[in-house]
């Protein structure tokens, strides 16, 4: 499913902070655009924003062409998909259950889910590896389950638009590196993608635009290369860094 994603003259309302950065950036489809940035840096409240979960200080979103508040939800629900941060499970739902919320968006209301759903969400687990645990109550979860759990959700929702918050949170390095190659596969099939990551070796390998949000507001964006300069990084964190190259690839870790 394609999608397009744009921001224009946006600044994001960052309680306690005056001022920010306008961002002005189209997530095409195809391509995987990571955002970097310190803790506090407004990178959730990017997320949520342009998902329509909270109002901008000032300036649009635009999904798929047409004013982000244009849209009827049901619409916007069909289009964006959200991974968040962390997963609150109020009710004990099922696995299954779970990633069947991914479907509710294309049900007229009151409509049941029907097998076709079903077949979707089912696919969506066993896409993640958590086919196993279809009947397990979510709660009863690890971190990494429930987060997969929480991927194949958005996966059964097959939006053109993915937003994700640290996808790679609670995962090992196995089901990190798989979940990196399943939203890669969806730009490659035409899905605009935009993700968090505090791995900036992820982000390296795995996108190819970035935009990196500094505590004060600032932000610069663009072409992955351009933006993967050492001096830049380390004042983004505070922190010197020291540069590898692997497999042709960056690799950053922290120096003294
Ligand atoms: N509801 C709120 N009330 C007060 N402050 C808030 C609220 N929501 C967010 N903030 C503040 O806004 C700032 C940005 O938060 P946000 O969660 O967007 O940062 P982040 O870059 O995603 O951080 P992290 O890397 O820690 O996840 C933080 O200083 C946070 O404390």
């Amino acid at each position: 499913m394609r999608g397009c994603l744009e921001s224009r003259e946006l600044v994001i309302d960052v309680p306690g902070r005056s001022g920010g950065a306008a961002l002005t950036l189209a997530v095409a489809p195809g391509q995987v655009w990571g955002v970097l940035g310190p803790n506090g840096a407004g990178k959730t409240t990017l997320l949520h924003t342009l998902a329509g979960l909270r109002a901008p200080r000032s300036g649009e979103i635009r999904l798929d062409g047409r004013s982000l508040t244009a849209w009827r939800r049901r619409d916007v629900a069909r289009r964006l998909g959200l991974v968040f941060q962390e997963n609150h499970d109020g009710f004990p739902a099922t696995v299954r259950e779970t990633a069947l919320i991914g479907r509710h968006p294309w049900l007229s209301p009151w409509q049941m889910e029907g097998g076709e759903d079903l077949r979707l969400a089912e696919a969506a687990l066993a896409r993640l590896g958590v086919g196993h645990l279809a009947d397990r109550l979510v709660g009863t979860l690890s971190g990494g389950e429930r987060q997969r759990v929480a991927i194949a959700t958005v996966l059964a929702q097959a939006p053109g638009v993915w937003l994700a918050d640290e996808p790679t949170n609670h995962l090992d390095l196995r089901h990190q590196t798989a979940v990196m190659a399943l939203l890669a596969e969806q730009a490659r099939a035409g899905s605009a993608v935009m993700m968090c990551l505090h791995d900036l070796n992820l982000a390296a390998r795995w996108c190819d635009h970035l935009l990196l949000l500094y505590p004060d507001g600032e932000a610069c964006w663009g072409p992955r290369d351009a933006m993967l300069v050492p001096a830049a990084l380390e004042r983004l964190y505070g922190q010197r860094l020291a540069t590898a190259w692997v497999e042709g690839a960056p690799v950053f870790v922290p120096a003294g």
